[in-house]
């Protein structure tokens, strides 16, 4: 009898001390378990090896490195706060690419139709967007921006290819802009920047983001700029925008979602290619397509439209503005015209390296020695 005991009572122990032995051992098994097999950075670049290379053929390797390697940002002034950044810019070695045209003594001056048939754009930079960027191949990191007396930040840390957009919407004295896409607001607030609009509706489908636009504004504009008069803040679904407010915008910027190529290669967390997220990427042209035409229709007749992603995808990129364009035609009975942004392309090719011979819009694609994009963009203007 006392022997079974003995027995037992070594038993437990036994059991007992398997339970807290191989602890580095279970620690071990459950990460084995819970590890994701194929990240979706490691998908990410799986599929773009797979697509951009068809697409994009002998550059995509030198695109596909520099996507790989540190990105470089632009300073976005900001000129509506006192604190002088631009001297502390300059000693650093930037400068400003979008004013550095005057000294190559270029202009955006309307010039004859593409080779293409797009038609010239005509534009007229505002000489209040300025975007400081290390010299070509220099990646050197900005100072995080400062306060000045009021608390209004210096400048903006962003992709200085995303300021292209904003340049190529060409906002005019008094008009109405919609930014139907907003959050976090790089563009807004480069939009901002010309001091021209009349009245701007910045709008964003996602509440959370729309209230980080909300605290980017308000870090970087004074409040006399920012009152109802002057600025409207919404979180629609941008779909249903042309159900909403028809005809009404001078301009109109459709930044929409995409696979943002450079994220989804970087970032594990809030990743597109995540196993989850399959039906929302598969989606995505269809929602871009959707987005572009709410824009459209928010345009008056005469007005322009700025479609923009900062990915390399073809279908959705060129393939989306095809289809709005149709589908406008078709259902709306509005008549779209091409404008041609490469006279924006010629003044600034030392700065970007844009893609070449596309069929439909304009590329700027990573490259080592000017390491921004990607970034798409296609403008369009109503006829009717
Ligand atoms: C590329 S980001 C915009 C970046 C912004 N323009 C900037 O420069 O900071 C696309 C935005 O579209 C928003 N979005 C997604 N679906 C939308 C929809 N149906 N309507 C409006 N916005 C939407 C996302 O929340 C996201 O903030």
């Amino acid at each position: 009898m006392a022997l079974m005991v003995d027995c037992r009572l070594l038993l437990r122990k036994v059991k007992d001390l398997r339970s807290l032995t191989p602890r580095r051992n279970r620690v071990k098994e459950k990460w084995a378990a819970t590890r994701v097999k194929h990240p979706p950075t490691r998908l990410a670049l799986q599929h773009f090896d797979a697509t951009y290379s068809g697409q994009l053929g002998k550059i995509w390797p030198s695109v596909r490195v520099a996507l790989l390697s540190e990105r470089k940002y632009g300073a976005l002034l900001n000129h509506f706060s006192n604190h002088n950044v631009l001297e502390d810019l300059q000693s650093q070695g930037c400068s400003d690419f979008i004013s550095y045209r005057d000294e190559e003594g270029r202009c955006f001056c309307e010039s004859t139709a593409d080779s293409d048939g797009q038609q010239p754009s005509g534009l007229q930079l505002s000489p209040n967007i300025q975007c400081f960027v290390f010299p070509r191949g220099d990646v050197t990191r900005f100072q995080p921006a400062r306060p000045d007396l009021c608390g209004l930040l210096s400048h903006y840390l962003m992709d200085a290819a995303s300021v292209l957009p904003c340049l190529a919407l060409d906002v005019q004295e008094g008009h109405n802009v919609l930014d139907l896409c907003a959050a976090p607001g790089g563009k807004t607030l480069a939009l901002l920047q010309t001091q021209s609009i009349s009245f701007l509706c910045v709008n964003d489908a996602s509440v959370s983001r729309t209230m980080r636009l909300r605290k980017v504004l308000n870090s970087y504009v004074p409040k006399e700029f920012l009152t109802n008069e002057k600025l409207r803040i919404t979180s629609f679904d941008g779909t249903q925008w042309g159900d909403i407010e028809r005809n009404t915008f001078d301009r109109v910027l459709v930044d929409v979602p995409c696979t943002t190529d450079r994220h989804s290669l970087m970032e594990d967390d809030n990743n597109i290619f995540s196993k989850n997220r399959i039906g929302e990427r598969r989606r995505l042209p269809q929602l871009q397509a959707e987005l572009l035409l709410a824009g459209i229709q928010a345009a008056c007749p005469g007005g322009e439209i700025l479609y923009s992603t900062c990915t390399l995808s073809q279908s959705q990129n060129q393939s989306v503005v095809e289809q709005a364009v149709f589908v406008a035609r078709e259902n709306h009975d509005i008549q779209l015209q091409v404008v041609s942004l490469r006279p924006l392309t010629q003044m600034f090719q030392n700065t970007f390296y844009f893609a070449p011979d596309l069929r439909l819009g304009e590329m700027v694609l990573p490259h080592l020695t000017s390491n921004f994009g990607p970034i798409y963009m296609c403008k369009l203007r109503r006829l009717t």
